[in-house]
């Protein structure tokens, strides 16, 4: 029988029509896929999700939890997501699902500790939001957001630093590759006690060789300790042998329109950290 006349005879059977409809339905699943995901990234700038690291979610009652409302940005070499606290917690998109838009990210855990009232929520809005002058509340439970550039996905997990939250930093650390440790500089009165928390943390097994970034914050205050004084008060150098340590001098103070040199270096410094 001729080709032709057998390609017929099986479109007549049905046989095309069957493939065409498959393959005519597994283009639209495809495409619909990529429409959903740039929808969310859209709105979002990440998949909500709930991790699995070992973290208690329930170890903070969730009435306690604060909700900072941050407006995210979105540009082509940028993308962040707002900030969420404990109740509403965003990622960045999963590195499985960058197959549908030919990015590279990796993802990153970097976890931001430091005593209550320091500066953290402060410097993380400022760095993802690229504008410095929301108002911030203390963070009861655990602030949550992703910092996107083409090659790196930042989770930052920055965790309330009141003493009762103290007591659950410890579950956090798991799978943290960069550890940042916000100090005010200007309250010497509490840096024996930040001291003290930073070698309980970095004490923990799951922290062994992970890089370490300490913001020697509020510089902008009259009679912040410089840089030097804060590193020998917290003896940075004991740490040196077993990881990298940095520490960089940072201000964020309330109603910064834009990022300071300050807030970008340390940006920097964490992506580089984050890669080595
Ligand atoms: N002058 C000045 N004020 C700052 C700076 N950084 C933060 N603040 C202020 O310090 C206060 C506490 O800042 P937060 O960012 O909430 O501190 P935090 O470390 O997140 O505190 P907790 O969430 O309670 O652990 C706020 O009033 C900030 O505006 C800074 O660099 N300079
Ligand atoms: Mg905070």
């Amino acid at each position: 029988m001729p080709v032709n006349n057998g390609l017929v005879g099986l479109w007549e059977g049905g046989m095309w029509r069957k493939v065409a409809v498959l393959v005519g339905s597994a283009t639209a699943a495809v495409a619909l896929l990529v429409l959903v995901e740039r929808y969310l990234r859209r709105r979002r700038g990440g998949w909500a999700d709930v991790p699995d690291e070992g973290i208690e979610m329930d170890m903070v009652e969730e009435e306690d939890l604060e909700h900072n409302s941050l407006r995210p940005t979105d540009d082509v070499h940028r993308r962040v997501s707002p900030a969420f606290s404990s109740t509403e917690t965003h990622y960045c998109i999963p590195e499985q699902l960058h197959v549908l838009t030919g990015s590279k990210a990796e993802e990153k855990r970097i976890v931001v500790l430091g005593l209550d009232g320091v500066g953290k929520s402060s410097f993380l809005a400022c760095i993802a939001n690229q504008d410095c002058r929301q108002a911030m509340k203390p963070t009861e439970g655990f602030n949550v957001m992703c910092i996107q550039t083409r090659q790196t996905s930042l989770n930052m997990w920055e965790i309330g630093g009141t003493e009762n939250v103290r007591s659950y930093w410890a579950n956090f650390l798991p799978n943290t590759e960069v550890l940042v440790f916000v100090v005010d500089s200007t309250d010497k009165a509490r840096l024996p006690l930040a001291k003290e928390e930073l070698h309980k943390v970095l004490a923990h097994p799951a922290l062994k060789a992970v890089p370490l970034l300490v913001l020697a914050n509020k510089q902008d205050v009259a009679g912040a300790m410089s840089v030097e004084q804060v590193s020998s008060a917290l003896n940075l150098d004991s740490f040196r042998a077993n990881r990298v340590v940095q520490i960089l001098p940072t201000e964020v103070p309330p109603g910064l329109p834009t990022k300071t040199d300050s807030t970008k270096k340390a940006e920097d410094m964490l992506t580089t950290l984050s890669r080595s």
